[in-house]
């Protein structure tokens, strides 16, 4: 377990966007626009892809993290926040019962 989040990280992908630092990855990736962070996106779902075909889990791990982080920098750069999709997902849950359905069979 960890007490790491991708709320923590959406909120050091804020603070590094907008700090002008330029040995910052993420300043220079924000400054570079859209077009530029959803192809390193596309590009990390890709590795992502790759790493499960082959059935690597250390790979796994490691592209996976890269493809949270870059859609992490996507949603800055759309001004998108986090809590729209984890809303968006909370949704369905409720929309498809399985939330409720698991809380009744524990109790
Ligand atoms: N999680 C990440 C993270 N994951 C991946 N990357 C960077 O993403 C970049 C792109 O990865 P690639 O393997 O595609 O690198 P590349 O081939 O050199 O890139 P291109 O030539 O294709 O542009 C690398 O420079 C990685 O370091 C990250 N950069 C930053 N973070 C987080 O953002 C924080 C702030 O980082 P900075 O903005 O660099 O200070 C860090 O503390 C981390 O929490």
């Amino acid at each position: 377990m960890t007490g790491f989040s991708l709320n923590d990280l959406e909120r050091i992908v804020a603070e590094r966007a907008r700090s002008g630092d330029a040995d910052s990855w993420t300043a220079k990736l924000y400054a570079s626009g859209m077009e530029r962070a959803a192809k390193k996106l596309g590009e990390e779902a890709v590795e992502t892809v790759i790493a499960a075909v082959k059935g690597d889990a250390k790979e796994l791990v490691s592209e996976s993290a890269d493809l949270l982080y870059h859609l992490l920098v996507v949603l800055a750069v759309a001004g998108v926040p986090f809590s729209d999709v984890l809303k968006e997902l909370e949704r369905r849950t409720a929309q498809s019962g399985i939330a409720e359905k698991a809380s009744r069979s524990q109790g």
